[in-house]
């Protein structure tokens, strides 16, 4: 293990990754408040959703409804399968990012993170001190709005990168769309009761995580344990290589490979306005020695300024409002992760 200097601080994971077996102190986990980190773990029974079956009224469709009920009270997650998309969008989106990774560092750097921004090419960032890093780098890009993008940080190499990201960008909106009306209908409440709080210009980020192979997989974190701050989050995993673990009951699980099925996770918004029936699961990414991994995760949040709090038809005698009204969860979600703290604690008006 090597010490830290200040330049050292910045240098990419893929970098370090390539010079040897020396990993920084800083990337380090030094307690793991949630579990050793290993991938000798139960293999999770995700839920797995036909969306097909809830984007048309048929004889299945309330059934389907049971199920996404029953998937996001108990996980906040399922695997989602005939989801639209075809196939070769969801390989063309992920090789590009590879294809990305693969460039010579000039190139790449064109496109690198300023300090104290989120958008562009980079490694974990460094957000409060003595935070131990992630071994991952990224390419982070606001997708909607539209006229929000910052082109500056789209990749032009590949090619098809920005066609690519944008033509799934229109389909992860039509999904997340659909999930909405479809959680509330398995609520049994009116259909846009989420949807409301979405508001009409959602904003979504594109965040490709790179996690090169690590010398010793056992003492860092490719992601370490959160839950997202977003609505919806739309993962894409890497085609075979394994990595990702859901947290339930206090055991880790990992997450099997069901090629071309995209991950859904409920973030911590939707918790908020579902009052804490669907729930923001606790996840995690892990690295190995032997092969790099690549996943494309889409955080899909309401409209900047909009107010989220529990749907009303949700409260009465025997469920109580547990969470406050907020019109500023992104910036709530930024200021306690900035502490190391859980920012849905911020808004829950009673403490577990
Ligand atoms: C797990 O990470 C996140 O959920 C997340 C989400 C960020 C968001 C925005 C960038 C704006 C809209 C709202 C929402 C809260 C969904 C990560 O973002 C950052 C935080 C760190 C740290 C980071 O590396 O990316
Ligand atoms: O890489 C993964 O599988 C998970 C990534 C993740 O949780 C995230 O980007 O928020
Ligand atoms: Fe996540």
């Amino acid at each position: 293990m090597s010490g830290d200097s200040e330049l050292d601080r910045y240098r990419l994971v893929q970098e370090l990754a390539e010079d040897g077996d020396e990993i920084p102190e800083r990337f380090i986990c030094k307690d793991t408040p949630y579990g050793l980190i290993t991938a000798s773990l139960p293999l999770m029974d995700i839920p797995v959703i036909d969306l097909s079956r809830l984007s048309s009224s048929s004889a299945t469709t309330d059934e389907e409804l049971v199920k996404l009920r029953s998937a996001l009270s108990s996980w906040g997650c399922f695997q989602v399968i005939n989801h639209g998309i075809e196939f070769c969008l969801l390989d063309e989106l992920r090789e590009n990012g590879r294809q990305f990774l693969k460039l010579p560092m000039k190139d790449k750097q064109r496109y690198a993170r300023a300090a104290n921004e989120i958008e562009g090419y980079g490694n974990d960032m460094i957000l409060y001190e003595n935070q131990t890093l992630d071994w991952t780098d990224r390419i982070y890009l606001l997708v909607s709005p539209e006229d929000g993008r910052k082109l500056q940080y789209w990749p032009e190499d590949p090619k098809s990168f920005r066609v690519v990201l944008e033509e799934y960008t229109t389909r992860v909106k039509m999904i997340v769309e659909t999930l909405l009306k479809s959680m509330a209908k398995a609520l049994n409440l009116p259909d846009n009761s989420f949807l409301n709080q979405y508001g009409e210009r959602p904003v979504m980020y594109t965040r490709y995580n790179f996690y090169p192979p690590c010398p010793r997989p056992d003492l860092v974190h490719g992601v370490k344990p959160h839950a997202d701050g977003s609505a919806i989050t739309v993962l894409q995993q890497d085609e075979e290589v394994e990595g990702l673990q859901f947290l339930k009951d206090n055991q880790w699980f990992r997450v099997p490979i069901r090629p071309h099925a995209l991950i859904v996770n409920v973030g911590d918004q939707i918790e908020v306005m579902s009052n804490g029936i669907f729930k923001s699961p606790l996840h995690r990414a892990l690295t190995n020695s032997a092969k790099e991994r690549i996943s494309v995760a889409t955080f899909c949040s309401p409209e900047v300024g909009k107010e989220i709090g529990p749907v009303e038809e949700l409260i009465n005698d025997k469920n109580p409002r547990l969470y406050k009204t907020v019109k500023d969860y992104p910036e709530i979600f930024f200021k306690y992760y900035q502490q190391g703290k859980r920012p849905i604690d911020a808004v829950k008006l009673y403490s577990s």
